[in-house]
């Protein structure tokens, strides 16, 4: 017996065709209704979509209709010229359009602002062409602007030594998660990648203008539905002045390449400042030197917890993995950090908490043959997660920073000449992991050589030294003084601004793969309740009356009242002068 109803006596296969028609058509309606346009301004819009894809309805349906939504605004734009202008067509030949126009991003979201597409009125095809979307924007990928690296680009090998948290973070492929492949590449990403643990909550964004600004428009866009308040009477812009925003500023749905659990937005909406060029790597990568030793068999049995399952974090007696952090883990059952651990950290900087190298690999780097004295690094509280040796499971409340990104995070143009900086689109409860600061392992040797051979042009530096356990080695080699570098290959946390003692996050040490603490991930989480669209900052811990310092401090117009930088007017000179890391930006 077949179930085809083209095979059923009677059947009126015209008839059925009209009726599916008209349910889509009814639907498309439905989806621009969602965004506050009635079926009477879309209606002659379909209609000339339908004849130039030859009712082909997959290509206007697809992506929450997006096209449809795009040749409504290019028609209310084109107002004058609308008799002439009744739908995107192809400009170099005129012929009906095979594919869709647009290439699509993934999870329906607002639509990109990184393509461009020509196009030429219907009836008039000797016009010059028009860009329908937004303006092409280069591409993100390192580029030969980046002068140390494009000296010596990573080689396969070395790419592949990079460290295995890049497995063990969301166990799932990362196609080209360290290739150089642009972060605006016209690609469709690969189908494969899943954005695991994420909420239909998480595809919501919001786009404000900078700071702790309230946003402009909000646009949800998991079912296409924006939210009811799209009107300028409540400070938000209309969806049509969505169009306009994305026209006029930047938008990059996802800076990521798809390589992290959530995608991490860019917004710009003055287009003052050159995008950055950087290659995104959700974890860090050896560069070329540093000693990074990785093996199980360097983890002694007692210090992993292979005979737990499920949760460590349910045990009625903490398992070895909490040694570390005095028989108590770092973390509660609520995936936030203890109040009192991270009350002890905030509370670190102090005198007492500084060791003294014997010879310091920093001071060794500056001068080798006559090395300063050591000027002190704190000695910093880790947190210990559970690893591949353990026999919990990845969901196990001790495995946190290595889940990666979880939080919806936007790098946004602050208006405070700081450039580039990050916030979160949500609310973010005190003791929450924000982010990893990740980037390429360097040896000290190897960071000096680059700020030696750099011309001064890149504005930005971002490295941080892994110094949170040189006091207590006595002859520290080269290849294990360490730190981390991502100027030009990083992840978001490049972009997070310095704020001098009341930043409102702070870095901590986390161990994961090796035990001994020359290599280590440096962790970012907040130190209070964070409210959506504020700026996201941690203090670099720069002594800014260090003026032997081989990179040069810049400016500090972090705003705080407690601004260490004595050159900034009105800022009061700092009680607490904190040395916690001796990186400079
Ligand atoms: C890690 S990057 C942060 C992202 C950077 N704003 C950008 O646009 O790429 C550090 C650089 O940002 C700038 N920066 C960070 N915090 C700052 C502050 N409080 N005042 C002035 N500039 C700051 C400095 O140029 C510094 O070298």
């Amino acid at each position: 017996m077949t179930t085809d109803p083209r095979a059923t006596k009677g059947y009126d296969g015209m008839n059925d065709s009209r009726a599916v028609n008209d349910s889509r058509t009814v639907k498309a309606y439905d989806a621009m209704k969602d965004l506050g346009i009635s079926k009477e301004e879309v209606k002659p819009v379909l209609r000339n979509l339908l004849k130039v894809y030859d009712k082909n309805w997959e290509l206007i349906e697809d992506d929450n209709y997006r096209t449809l939504i795009d040749a409504y605004f290019e028609s209310k734009e084109d107002k004058p010229e609308e008799h002439k202008r009744k739908a995107p067509i192809n400009s170099q030949d005129g012929e009906r359009p095979k594919q869709k126009l647009h290439v699509a991003d993934r999870d329906n979201r607002v639509p990109s602002a990184v393509k461009s597409i020509e196009v030429l009125p219907v009836e008039d095809n000797d016009k010059p062409p028009k860009t329908l979307k937004q303006k092409s924007i280069k591409s993100f990928q390192t580029s030969s602007s980046h002068k140390l690296l494009s000296q010596r680009r990573l080689s396969d090998d070395e790419r592949i030594s990079s460290l295995p948290s890049m497995a063990a973070r969301g166990q799932k492929s990362y196609p080209g998660a360290a290739s150089s492949a642009g972060l605006y590449s016209e690609e469709p990403s690969h189908p494969s990648i899943q954005r695991k643990n994420m909420s239909s909550d998480q595809h919501q964004k919001k786009i404000t203008t900078s700071g702790t600004e309230k946003p402009k428009f909000r646009v949800g866009t998991a079912s296409m539905s924006c939210n009811g308040s799209l009107d300028a009477s409540n400070g938000n812009l209309s969806i049509k002045s969505l169009s306009k925003v994305l026209k006029s500023g930047r938008y990059v749905d996802d800076i990521t390449k798809g390589s992290e659990n959530v995608k991490v937005s860019l917004l710009d909406e003055t287009e003052s400042e050159e995008f950055p060029k950087f290659n995104y790597i959700p974890c860090n990568v050896i560069y070329q030197c540093a000693n990074v030793n990785i093996s199980l068999a360097r983890i002694a049995d007692e210090g992993c917890c292979a005979d737990c399952s499920g949760d460590c974090l349910s045990l009625s007696f903490p398992c070895a993995c909490s040694q570390e952090t005095g028989g108590e883990f770092a973390y509660s059952s609520n995936g936030l950090l203890k109040e009192k651990f991270l009350t002890d950290c905030i509370n670190e900087p102090q005198a007492h908490h500084y060791v003294y190298c014997k010879e310091c690999p920093i001071e060794r780097s500056k001068n080798e043959s006559k090395p300063e004295p050591c000027r002190g690094h704190l000695v910093r509280k880790f947190i210990k997660e559970c690893w591949k040796k353990c026999g919990c499971d990845m969901q196990c409340g001790n495995r946190v920073v290595q889940r990666g990104l979880s939080r919806k995070l936007q790098v946004f143009l602050t208006d405070q000449g700081k450039g580039w900086g990050v916030r979160s689109l949500e609310d973010l409860p005190k003791g929450s992991f924000v982010c990893e600061y990740a980037g390429e392992i360097l040896t000290n040797t190897e960071l000096y050589d680059r700020i030696v051979m750099s011309t001064g042009n890149d504005r930005h530096t971002y490295p941080v030294t892994l110094d949170a356990d040189w006091g207590s080695e006595v002859g520290l080699k080269d290849e294990e003084a360490l730190c981390l570098d991502a100027t030009h290959n990083g992840n978001v946390a490049r972009f997070i601004n310095h704020r001098c003692t009341d930043s409102n996050l702070i870095d901590i040490p986390v161990e994961v793969e090796t035990p001994d603490r020359h290599y280590y991930h440096l962790a970012l989480f907040t130190k209070r309740n964070v409210s959506a669209y504020e700026e996201l900052t941690w203090d670099y811990g720069i002594d800014f009356d260090d003026h032997t310092h081989p990179i040069k401090a810049f400016k500090c117009c972090c705003g705080s009242a407690l601004c260490r930088d004595k050159k900034q007017k009105g800022s009061r000179s700092a009680k607490t002068k904190k040395l916690k890391h001796t990186n400079r930006h």
